[in-house]
């Protein structure tokens, strides 16, 4: 037996004593400053046994290595697979990811991300060639009703076993291969990942701009010379009208630059807000600030360790200086940017991108984001945001980051897991497609089999997808692979993918389900009929079964070509009448509630709480495809438009009256008006005469809602500003004189008498006999 535990022969097939093996590819790692995976596989108990062997052989110790798994069986630290996430913003030597209940492809990513340069992860899974069609916990999650869990299949992880096999930097040890010496502590070297590297190189040293405007500390506590430029970037943060862009993959060190620069500000006596989508995220920020306010003798007395749970002060500077740097959430931010003299936004890719658009106001504003990141991300900060940030009032200064922080530039490692999980994915490069139309395309669908044979269309596809969405995480690939409910179809332009869409297939429930979901039962997958079933109350909801539009995304560069339009026809073709409904449900913006009516989905609902993360209301809209669709849409349109006022003057009284306007005009149903003689007495006496729409709102409602949802064409149109008087005081009930102040009357009275006049037209054409004698005495 060598040093490093093979038996001689070099390479694949040769017997290895574990911890030996172990040992030499974390020597390996050190040497480099890389990471390095061992995936260990095998039986769950012989794969832990030797996972033992492997960090005790490690000079780190057994009580230094997390495990997460399902259960500890190190007696060092312990996280669950679904609190992985826990791990981010902290550094680990040796973690060891226990996949035996369940590979997590959000937790592979999560723990790949912790490991730090030098370190080792060490991978537990069941043996390599059967690994994919073990079926397991996370598999079951994919097993929606009515697939059962033998329709889930195994190609993410058949991907993940090639490539692990195929890359640098990543061995993988069979343990229950009995060696013929009977070694019960070896295994056999399914691939040797070592790549006997070079010493790392030295890589350039942290440097201060010549004339620095920040404290000398600020730049002495770079760790790369990437970071320090991102520092002096974010001088432009001393003047008014700026906006700093730092951006980097995961582990560049732009929180840390940030939270510098914050600390620098703050050392000079301004108000620095920092926000993110969740608060731990921005804990690096607050270390840095703290450390280099204690650098600089400058800190308060509430420096001390940033405390993630509670309402945290942040760091502040003594009383004499003023300054601090503090948390507040996007929700406080979004509505008011101008608290503070300086906002920073930390992990920007992860916010939605009309949250986004509100920290414009900010004066001074910086932003970090990562383009590529273990935990997947969104690109409308990039695609979208950016846009907007060089169309506006500020100074843009952005600034990259490529030098890794905590390992060395290349880290096979990094390269394996980026591809492995994709996270990397991109659409096509815009020439490749910039000249597709509904013309050039052909239509396309694509199984799991077609993308895995092309690598570059997968790629496209789920570079694509990411694009429609703020957030995709590697879950999201698996599930695109394996999940026997979901499926794509693109319109490929050229070998390229021009637009594309992820459907679900949902409904088509046992009686049985259907019960326990109306009982209040939860059944996985099925968003569409879960809300019309346990929501809105409708028992035969799940019967019918459609497919739900999870997502469409067209390529920015050929966006209003009508691509998108094109593929919801090809689907409506290709589905003909053998499901019910095509269906979907989104964060509500009018100009994407405009894109589904013009496309034939009208609107049944609108979700009473906003999505946590885009702070829209969500909007669910069906396109009936079978006489059992239509029945569904019909009776939900229906029921819509009857408790939409209810709703709007309680749980969605917040809600854009843009997003009501485009909403209820997406829905197809019949409206009657049917007054008393009474009520239209007030209606005719507050639009003509002398009457109060405060004495009854109730009948203007009805009228506000025929007049939104199913207007006769003798009505005439009342113009947008008419309309959101009539959503947001008579459906909304909001007070005169904040409509006044959001519509821009002059007074809360001027408001009133442009009720009334945007109501006579109502009067006019929907009114009976008893309206128009009414309408008669205020003749002139
Ligand atoms: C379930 C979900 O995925 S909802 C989320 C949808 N996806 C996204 O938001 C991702 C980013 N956006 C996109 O990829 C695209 O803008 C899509 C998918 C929304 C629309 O794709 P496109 O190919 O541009 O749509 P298409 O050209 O067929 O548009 C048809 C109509 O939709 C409406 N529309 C589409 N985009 C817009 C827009 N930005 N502003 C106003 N109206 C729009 C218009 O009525 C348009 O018709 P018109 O151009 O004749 O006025």
């Amino acid at each position: 037996m060598n040093a490093d535990g093979t038996d001689g022969a070099d390479g694949a097939g040769s017997h290895v004593e574990v911890g030996e093996y172990a040992r030499a590819l974390h020597a390996e790692a050190q040497r480099a400053n890389e990471r390095r995976v061992l995936v260990l596989a095998g039986g769950p108990a012989a794969t832990r046994e030797r996972a033992h062997d492997a960090v005790d052989a490690l000079s780190v110790g057994v009580s230094e290595t997390t495990v997460v798994g399902p259960e500890d069986f190190l007696a060092g630290e312990h996280v669950g697979v679904r609190r992985a996430g826990e791990l981010l913003g902290s550094t680990r030597e040796v973690v060891v990811l226990d996949c035996h209940a369940e590979c997590r492809p959000n937790a592979l990513g999560r723990v790949v991300g912790v490991v730090d340069g030098g370190g080792l992860l060490v991978v537990l899974a069941p043996d390599v060639d059967a690994w994919p069609d073990v079926r397991d916990g996370f598999d079951e999650g994919m097993a929606v009703p009515p697939f059962s869990l033998d329709e889930v299949t195994g190609h993410f992880r058949r991907r993940l076993v090639a490539l692990a096999r195929a890359h640098r930097g990543v061995s993988v040890v069979d343990v229950d291969d009995p060696t013929e010496q009977g070694d019960s502590d070896g295994g056999r070297l399914v691939s040797d990942g070592r790549t006997n590297p070079p010493p790392a190189k030295p890589t350039p040293e942290p440097s201060a701009p010549a004339d620095p405007r920040y404290p000398a500390a600020a730049y002495e506590a770079c760790r790369t010379a990437d970071q320090a430029e991102a520092v002096g970037a974010l001088e432009a943060l001393l003047d008014d009208d700026s906006a700093v862009v730092v951006s980097a993959d995961r582990g560049r060190g732009k929180s840390s630059a940030a939270g510098l620069a914050a600390g620098a500000l703050a050392a000079r006596g301004d108000d620095v807000v920092v926000t993110a989508s969740e608060r731990r995220g921005s804990r690096e920020v607050f270390e840095r600030a703290r450390e280099l306010l204690d650098a600089l003798d400058a800190a308060g007395e509430h420096a001390g360790e940033y405390d993630l749970r509670a309402a945290d002060p942040g760091v502040s500077t003594d009383a004499d200086a003023g300054g601090r740097v503090r948390f507040a959430s996007l929700a406080d931010v979004v509505d008011d940017p101008t608290d503070g003299d300086v906002l920073v936004v930390d992990e920007a890719a992860t916010i939605p991108v009309r949250r986004l658009e509100a920290t414009l106001d900010a004066d001074r504003v910086a932003y970090a984001t990562t383009v590529h990141g273990y935990e997947g991300t969104g690109r409308g900060f990039d695609v979208r945001f950016r846009g907007r940030l060089d169309d506006g009032a500020h100074a843009v200064v952005e600034s990259k980051l490529v030098t890794p922080i905590r390992y060395a530039a290349g880290d096979p490692v990094e390269v394996w897991a980026f591809r492995a999980l994709l996270l990397d994915a991109r659409p096509p490069v815009d020439s490749l497609v910039a000249d597709a139309t509904p013309a050039s395309v052909a239509y396309r669908e694509l199984d799991a089999d077609a993308l895995l044979a092309d690598e570059h269309l997968l790629r496209e596809v789920f570079g694509s997808l990411v694009l429609a969405h703020y957030r995709t995480e590697p879950d999201d690939l698996a599930r695109l692979l394996d999940a026997p409910n979901l499926s794509v179809r693109a319109l490929i332009h050229d070998g390229h993918v021009a637009c594309v869409a992820l459907l679900a297939r949902e409904g088509d429930l046992s009686a049985d389900r259907r019960a326990s979901m109306y009982e209040g039962g939860r059944v996985k997958g099925n968003m569409l009929p879960d809300v019309l079933t346990s929501q809105l109350r409708d028992e035969r909801a799940a019967e019918t079964v459609g497919y739900r539009v999870v997502r469409i995304a067209t390529h920015h560069a050929v966006r209003r070509g009508g691509l998108a339009s094109h593929l919801l026809a090809e689907i409506r073709a290709e589905v003909g009448d053998d499901v019910d409904w095509l269906g979907s449900g989104f964060g509500a913006t009018p100009e994407l509630v405009d894109f589904w009516r013009e496309n034939g989905y009208g609107s049944v609902h609108l979700s009473t709480t906003r999505n946590d993360a885009s702070g829209e209301y969500s909007a669910i809209v069906l396109d009936p495809t079978s006489d059992a669709g239509r029945a569904l849409h019909d009776r939900h349109a229906e029921w819509f438009a009857e408790r939409v006022p209810g709703v709007l003057s309680d749980a969605l009284a917040d809600c854009d009256p843009d997003v009501v306007r485009a909403t209820l005009r997406a829905c197809d149903a019949d409206v009657d008006v049917d007054l008393s003689a009474a009520a239209w007495r007030t209606v005719v006496g507050a639009s003509y005469g002398p009457g109060l729409f405060d004495v009854a709102p109730g009948p203007f409602r009805d009228l506000a809602v025929k007049h939104l949802v199913d207007p006769d064409d003798s009505a005439g149109a009342l113009d947008a500003r008419e309309e959101r008087l009539l959503v947001e005081r008579v459906l909304q009930a909001r007070p005169w004189p904040a409509v006044a102040d959001s519509l821009d009357y002059v007074s809360p009275g001027a408001c009133m008498r442009a009720l009334g006049d945007a109501v006579q037209p109502l009067v006019d054409a929907y009114g009976d006999a008893d309206a128009r004698r009414e309408r008669e005495r205020f003749a002139d």
